[in-house]
């Protein structure tokens, strides 16, 4: 098969025979994936799974996932029985309106769902048949898809306000009443205000997780607290500027404020004072807070407002740069070259999936800093040649932490998510990077290790379950990474006895 796929020239090929193995054998699909993580893991997820929604319609062969569109108000419990198998443990659902940094793709968005879920199994260990990939169909407001031929979904402006809420509620009503409590809710590439709502909302009844607001937090801040070992001092020491204020850009801010607020004593407010945000208006600042969405006015400090994101480097000083924005090519050579010039070791982070939204490449980043910056993305990038020097960025994604957080999650019982268990899933991620990375400048491990990774991550996930009294699954096992690695699906073909 591994032979077989490396013959497609074309990304959207091997995604395509992926796809197609998935369907007709699932087991092998897993052990391929499995075995050759670091080559498939661009196949099946970011960024060929962007082009994969982009072109849904298109290469569609046969339906996975779970679609639930308006039409079927009122009896989405009875769909929900449709589908084949009855323990679900992990849900995987967007609506399609932000997909990575490319938009509103509508029910085209379920390759996402599709591909997390993947991931669930692959690198967190979670059983195929437990994974349910779903995609709430409220419309687009993508013209081209609405007009295209090969559109899948439903074909009228998305739907909003009360519609759109009533729908969620009975959506998420009737997966509490069919699969119980503990079963997990992923909210994936929702828009901002949908998706900090929809966590507001049902974090306190349900056990749901935002994984672009939360699991990309926890994976970069696990970096920033990697990165510590090669530029010495603490984050509070740091000075933080994003570009991107939405789910991701708030998400990390916020974590980051609270990990420095631990770690120093000083109140949260204190703690963000050193963290600055640029949104598509320039520096968010005190004299905008009244025009400002609820999840940005944090982030309003004192300053003189300032149009765009040299000004703002030059003005702030940062020594972390964070781009968040799903806009491709906005660290320019001018921003690389500030941050160089500000800092010894200047610390890069370009976030925005996939491939062409991400904010400058890794090539950029190293030759515009003079090979200075620790750099990584949220889309992988191959290693850079720079003046007889090989520098291996490091991909700053989601995918180190939801497997192994929804693993910890899962085999303990927990009912609730708790910022605390972020925490907890970043600092054991941090504690994984070996020396041997640190010396090629990586801030995160190898995905090759991924599994045993995932299991770290889910013990210590578990164990502060278990702490805050969240877990429900007693008595607590005593040697979780164990238990983890215990609790794992893995492909392998059963003897015939
Ligand atoms: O899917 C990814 O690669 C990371 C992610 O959640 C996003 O960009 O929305
Ligand atoms: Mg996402």
């Amino acid at each position: 098969m591994m032979h077989n796929i490396r013959q497609y020239q074309l990304p959207l090929q091997k995604y395509m025979a992926m796809t197609d193995l998935q369907e007709m054998n699932e087991r092998l699909f897993y052990k391929l994936l499995i075995e050759n993580v670091e080559e498939l893991l661009p196949v099946v997820y970011t960024p060929t799974v962007g082009e994969a929604c982009q072109k849904y319609g298109s290469i569609f062969r046969r339906p996975q996932g779970l679609f639930i569109s308006l039409k079927e108000k009122g009896k989405i419990l009875e769909v929900l029985k449709n589908w084949p198998q009855r323990n679900i443990q992990v849900i995987v659902v967007t609506d399609g309106e932000r997909i990575l940094g490319l938009g509103d793709l509508g029910c085209q968005g379920m390759g996402i769902p599709v591909g997390k879920l993947s991931l669930y199994t692959a690198l967190g260990g979670v059983r195929p048949s437990a994974c349910l990939p779903i995609t709430i169909d409220v419309g687009t407001n993508n013209e081209k898809l609405l007009e295209d031929e090969f559109y899948i979904g439903l074909r009228q402006k998305r739907a909003t306000g009360q519609e759109y809420a009533e729908l969620m509620h009975e959506f998420m009503s009737a997966v509490k009443q069919h699969y119980g409590e503990k079963v997990l809710i992923q909210f994936e590439d929702f828009a901002n205000h949908n998706a900090f709502d929809l966590l507001a909302k049902y974090g306190t009844t349900h056990l749901v997780f935002n994984d672009d607001i939360q699991g990309t937090a926890s994976v970069v801040l696990a970096g920033l607290i990697a990165a510590q070992k090669l530029v010495g001092g603490t984050l509070a020491d740091h000075r933080f500027l994003f570009l991107g204020a939405g789910e991701a850009g708030t998400g990390i801010a916020e974590l980051i404020a609270l990990e420095i607020s631990k770690q120093t004593n000083a109140s949260l407010e204190e703690a963000r004072k050193n963290i600055w945000l640029v949104d598509s208006k320039g520096l968010i600042v005190s004299s905008r807070k009244e025009s400002l969405q609820h999840f940005k006015k944090p982030w309003a400090h004192e300053h003189e407002p300032i149009r765009n994101l040299t000004d703002a480097v030059n003005a702030i000083k940062p020594t972390v740069l964070i781009g968040t924005s799903g806009v491709g090519r906005t660290f320019t050579k001018e921003v690389v070259k500030s941050m160089a010039s500000l800092n010894e070791r200047p610390i890069i982070l370009s976030l925005s999936n996939p491939t062409s939204q991400s904010e400058c490449t890794a090539e950029e980043a190293y030759t515009w800093s003079q090979g200075r910056a620790i750099f990584a993305s949220g889309s992988p990038f191959a290693p850079v040649q720079y003046e007889g020097k090989v520098f291996v960025p490091g991909q700053a994604n989601n995918a180190y932490i939801f497997p192994g957080f929804g693993l910890g999650l899962i085999m303990s019982g927990t009912v609730r998510v708790h910022d605390d268990m972020l925490l907890a899933a970043s600092e054991a991620l941090a504690a994984q990077v070996t020396r041997e990375n640190f010396d090629k400048g990586l801030i995160y491990p190898p995905f090759s290790n991924i599994r045993k990774i995932s299991a770290h991550i889910a013990a210590e996930v578990a164990a502060k379950a278990y702490e805050l009294g969240l877990a429900t699954r007693l008595p607590q096992p005593e040697n979780l990474v164990k238990y983890a690695e215990s609790c794992m699906y893995s492909p392998a073909y059963r003897n015939y006895r």
